[in-house]
């Protein structure tokens, strides 16, 4: 039912296409190569955990083929995507010094591809970025579509700008080194792709459900992966800066950006917090709607996402304030994205307080 491709394309209007290339991180400069980028200098963004294991090759193989590799290592986690961090990277890059074509190269997980990305996006307004990813949040959801930005105290990545990867560089064989935690939290985004546009990705998730929460079977992973994938590519696609439909992948993120701010950054992993977001936007939906959707398998995948934190412990009245800082907001309407039925989504602001109340306490009970 499901194949396992060798590159999935993001299609963008004007011939901006750019693919997401599977294969070894060893083939790094030959892709570069193939996008066109000349070489010469470069600058590679990891973090200590995933420069641990691939900054030492990747600086191998983009040297033993002529680029002048600077590599910079921030420290692990949501706290690097801040101002400061930011900072640092715009002095060192500045001091060692780079031209309107020298590309950025982000390597790691969600936090890595963002910061890189936003750095990318401003410095001399704008150079190439090319994503490597080595998350599964990455590979299926932040290392493309361009969203990259940093987070604020008042709210998760209200600081960033849209900018495009030249090239996606997706090795799966990053993920043998990815903690466990990662892994499930990354399933977080796998289920929103199914449950907003692909129910046969989410019938492949249920009949595979423990092996894919494992993570350990190559064979299961290698296809849900680039599936997963398409899904974010296609809705990129059809609408690159979130004017109408790509706000459908927000599913269980309103809730979720608020979980992680009032919980502190780094408490609750992202894919944590979406999934209790999603549980609630379930919750939301299956009231409105009733009979299509399957509300009992979805909350039992969804549920299959370990929380190492209770988030009853959070006060509803701060997440219900941090809300209001949501980027899909108009005007004091928060918005939330629901289904109407298993593999469709849709935007709307039209859900009283009591609702949302409700919503919370079914999804924070385990
Ligand atoms: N731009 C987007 O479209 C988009 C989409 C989804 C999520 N995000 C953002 O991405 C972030 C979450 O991404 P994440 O979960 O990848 O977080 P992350 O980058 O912090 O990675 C999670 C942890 O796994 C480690 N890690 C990553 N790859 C590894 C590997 N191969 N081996 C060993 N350790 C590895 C990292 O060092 C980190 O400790 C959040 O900030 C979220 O807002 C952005
Ligand atoms: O790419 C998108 O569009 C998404 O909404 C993907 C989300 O999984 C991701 O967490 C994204 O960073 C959220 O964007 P934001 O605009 O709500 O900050
Ligand atoms: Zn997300």
């Amino acid at each position: 039912m499901i194949d396992t491709p060798s590159s999935v394309s993001v299609p963008l209007k004007r011939g901006r296409d750019y693919a997401i290339r599977y294969t070894s991180l060893r083939d790094l400069p030959g892709i570069l190569h193939d996008v066109g980028l000349r070489t010469g200098k470069c600058v590679v963004v990891t973090d200590e955990n995933v420069g641990a294991q691939y900054r030492s090759p990747v600086r191998t193989a983009l040297s033993s083929a002529g680029w002048i590799p600077h590599v910079i290592t921030v420290p692990p986690g949501e706290k690097s995507k801040s101002a400061d961090q930011l900072q640092v990277l715009y002095d060192d890059i500045l001091e060692w010094g780079i031209d309107r074509d020298t590309p950025v190269i982000a390597l790691g997980g969600g936090v890595v591809g963002d910061l890189a990305g936003y750095a990318a996006a401003t410095l001399l307004r704008g150079v190439p970025v090319v994503q490597c990813p080595t998350s599964l949040i990455a590979h299926v959801d932040s290392a493309l579509g361009g969203k990259t930005g940093i987070n604020h105290a008042t709210g998760k990545n209200l600081i960033g700008a849209f900018h495009q990867p030249n090239v996606v560089v997706a090795d799966l064989d990053t993920l043998g080194t990815l903690p466990q935690r990662e892994w499930t939290s990354g399933m977080a985004e796998v289920i929103k792709h199914a449950v907003i546009a692909d129910a046969d990705l989410f019938s492949f998730i249920e009949e595979h459900l423990v092996d894919v929460m494992t993570g350990r079977r190559r064979d299961l992973i290698h296809k849900m992966i680039p599936r997963a994938a398409k899904v974010k590519a296609e809705i990129v696609a059809e609408d690159e800066k979130e004017s109408g439909r790509r706000a459908i992948l927000n599913f269980g993120h309103t809730f979720a950006h608020a979980i992680e701010s009032v919980a502190g950054y780094g408490t609750f992993t992202h894919g944590e917090a979406v999934a209790i977001g999603m549980r609630a936007a379930l919750f939301l939906s299956a009231q409105r709607n009733t009979q299509a959707i399957p509300r009992e398998n979805i909350d039992y995948v969804l549920r299959a996402i370990p929380q190492q934190h209770d988030p009853s412990e959070l006060d509803w009245q701060d997440v219900r304030r941090a809300m209001q800082s949501d980027k899909k907001n108009k005007g004091d309407v928060v918005r939330f994205v629901l289904l109407d039925r298993l593999g469709q989504a849709y935007v709307t602001g039209d859900i009283s307080d009591a609702a949302l109340r409700q919503a919370w306490d079914f999804a924070t009970r385990p």
